[in-house]
């Protein structure tokens, strides 16, 4: 049977509306491809801790993680994913990607042009669709 991985992912916008986006590196798992930062929550821990956890970790980024925004089951070749999309707020400092090839900051309307990983695409939708 397939193993569930319960993984959190920042939604963080600056202040001219765009969305921050991060491409995995070529040694990550599912690499090359465009995801929103974060990753998986430990054991005990709950979803705005483990953001605001992993996202220090791979970026130095000082975040607060506010509601979640997009939840998704998605099943890849060997594992599930639970992806559970949750906005932040950039609370300090510039992020510097330690894990990521690139960090780039993207309107809505331009989400589509990047190669999203596959369990993205429900949030990417929801955000393309979202009034601001
Ligand atoms: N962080 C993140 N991971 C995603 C997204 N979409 C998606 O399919 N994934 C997958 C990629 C990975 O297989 C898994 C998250 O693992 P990770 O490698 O980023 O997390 P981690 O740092 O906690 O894991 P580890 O390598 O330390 O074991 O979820 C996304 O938007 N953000």
């Amino acid at each position: 049977m397939k193993k569930t991985v319960k993984v959190v992912a920042a939604i963080i916008e600056n202040e001219k509306n765009e969305i921050l986006c991060a491409l995995r590196s070529p040694s990550m798992s599912i690499p090359n491809m465009w995801e929103f930062p974060g990753g998986k929550v430990e054991e005990g821990e709950d979803v705005y801790s483990a953001l605001e956890r992993e996202i220090d970790e791979e970026m130095n980024g000082n975040i607060t993680a506010t509601e979640v925004f997009n939840q998704n089951i998605h099943e890849y070749e060997n594992f599930i994913i639970e992806l559970i999309a949750i906005k932040s707020n950039l609370v300090e400092g510039t992020l510097v990607p330690k894990e990521h090839s690139k960090l780039i900051w993207l309107k809505r309307e331009n989400l589509a042009s990047l190669q999203w990983a596959p369990a993205d695409i429900p949030a990417v939708e929801q955000l393309i669709t979202e009034k601001v």
